[in-house]
């Protein structure tokens, strides 16, 4: 029997992408899932879709602040605004794209980019150089020395960075304009849906005839 299919398009910029990256880790197996992981430039998407960061909408920008500090408890994650924010990402999003080209699987992957969103979100660490990655996956252990340094080589060539914006502008042709964006593939009839934002997990469940059980998967339903 084929299992449901997902397709994550996301970048460490997002706050909302880290929400829905843990949320989906937790699901995937509940709901006989599996997972492409598309590391995307967010800002490009922004741009060729003609859409714009909230945080450009001062109410928004605020808002947000209150929003995340919420999430915190209702998805157990410590988010916190990085300094200097927003902070350029796509040297980052280009090393986990490189990482792909070579052969990384999903476990690990998925490791690095977790690495990588906390190193930003909650420990308020710096992305953009080589150095600042190394120290972050390095110690993460998501892959051989080797295996990383080339990443981080080939994460600093201009066709790495046109290679993500090429893609990035496929997702767009494809429908979409803002991060996490689902592509969401049921196996029963080969029927797909587009979803944006980590709280459309309701409804990917609905949409899949599977359960939702709450934010951690487990039926409890964190008090705010
Ligand atoms: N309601 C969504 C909001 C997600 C969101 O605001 N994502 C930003 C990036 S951090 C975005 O791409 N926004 C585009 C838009 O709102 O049109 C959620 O809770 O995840």
């Amino acid at each position: 029997m084929p299992k449901n299919h997902i397709t994550f398009y996301f970048d460490v910029i997002s706050p909302w992408a880290q929400v829905g990256f843990r949320v989906l880790q937790r699901y995937v197996d509940i709901w006989d899932a599996e997972v492409a992981w598309k590391p995307l430039n967010l800002g490009r998407v922004m741009q060729i879709s003609g859409n714009k960061p909230p945080i450009t909408v001062q109410n928004k920008g605020r808002w947000m602040n209150e929003d995340m500090s919420r999430a915190e408890v209702f998805y157990g994650l410590k988010l916190r605004m990085p300094t200097g924010f927003p902070v350029n990402t796509q040297y980052a999003q280009c090393v986990l794209r490189a990482l792909q080209d070579a052969g990384i699987e999903s476990a690990p992957f998925q490791k690095a980019t977790a690495a990588l969103m906390e190193a930003l979100w909650t420990h308020d660490l710096p992305v953009q150089t080589a150095d600042d990655v190394r120290k972050i996956l390095e110690p993460a252990n998501v892959a051989k020395k080797e295996m990383l340094e080339e990443a981080l080589k080939q994460a600093e060539k201009k066709e790495s960075r046109d290679r993500l914006t090429a893609e990035s502008k496929q997702a767009v042709e494809e429908g979409m304009f803002g991060a996490p964006w689902f592509v969401v593939k049921r196996a029963s009839d080969g029927e797909t849906a587009r979803f944006f934002g980590s709280d459309r997990f309701e409804q990917i469940a609905a949409f899949l005839h599977k359960d939702y059980k709450g934010p951690f998967a487990n039926d409890s339903r964190p008090k705010l």
